[in-house]
């Protein structure tokens, strides 16, 4: 089940919830998408393009809609071999001059939102859309042990391009860490 926790910036939790309508609702107030796609079945560690092709409806409407322009599927293994640095990466408060837009196909992460004076923590599994307005603080955590694949989209066809923010907020909230 995805869950959302919102806290205070001090990480008093003011919201915790797993219902999706709740999600939705709430992160919409800060301009946050959430939606849940239809779950396709794919092989185990099916390639990028047997992925993209499972979801090519939802992608294309995505694309028609926002005039997305590059399409990646990342995935990650516990085994990644870059698995430790991208963890850190990501889990350093950043912004995207763009939309943030990613799909869920498999596994989790979780995604962790500031808007002004509270910290919305989102754990996406299988099956969520999230999209992080452009210029929204946020960070990620795949976890110690990373286990997930999404479809990214992008309108810069560079894709990936961050603006660290340098503020150390995400050591004060909770990490990634499932039992
Ligand atoms: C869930 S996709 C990997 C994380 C990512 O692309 C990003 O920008 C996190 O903030
Ligand atoms: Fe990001
Ligand atoms: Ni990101």
């Amino acid at each position: 089940m995805t869950q959302l926790t919102v806290y205070t910036l001090d990480g008093e939790p003011v919201l915790e919830t797993e219902e999706p309508a709740r999600i939705a609702g709430a992160l919409a107030t800060i301009g946050v998408r959430f939606e849940q796609w239809p779950s396709r079945a794919l092989p185990a560690g099916a390639a990028q393009q047997a992925v993209l092709a499972a979801f090519a409806s939802e992608v294309g409407r995505l694309k028609a809609e926002n005039g997305y322009r590059a399409v990646d599927v990342i995935r990650m293994t516990p085994d990644h071999p870059e698995c430790g640095t991208l963890r850190s990466k990501f889990l350093s408060e950043h912004r995207h001059s763009e939309d943030e837009v990613r799909f869920f196909v498999e596994g989790e992460g979780l995604f962790t939102l500031r808007d002004e004076d509270r910290v919305y923590a989102v754990l996406c599994r299988e099956g969520d859309l999230i999209s992080v307005p452009a210029g929204m603080r946020h960070w990620f955590d795949m976890g110690p042990s990373p286990r997930f694949t999404a479809i990214r989209l992008f309108v810069d066809p560079a894709g990936w391009v961050a603006n660290f923010t340098g503020d150390a907020i995400a050591d004060r909230f909770p990490r990634h860490e499932p039992a």
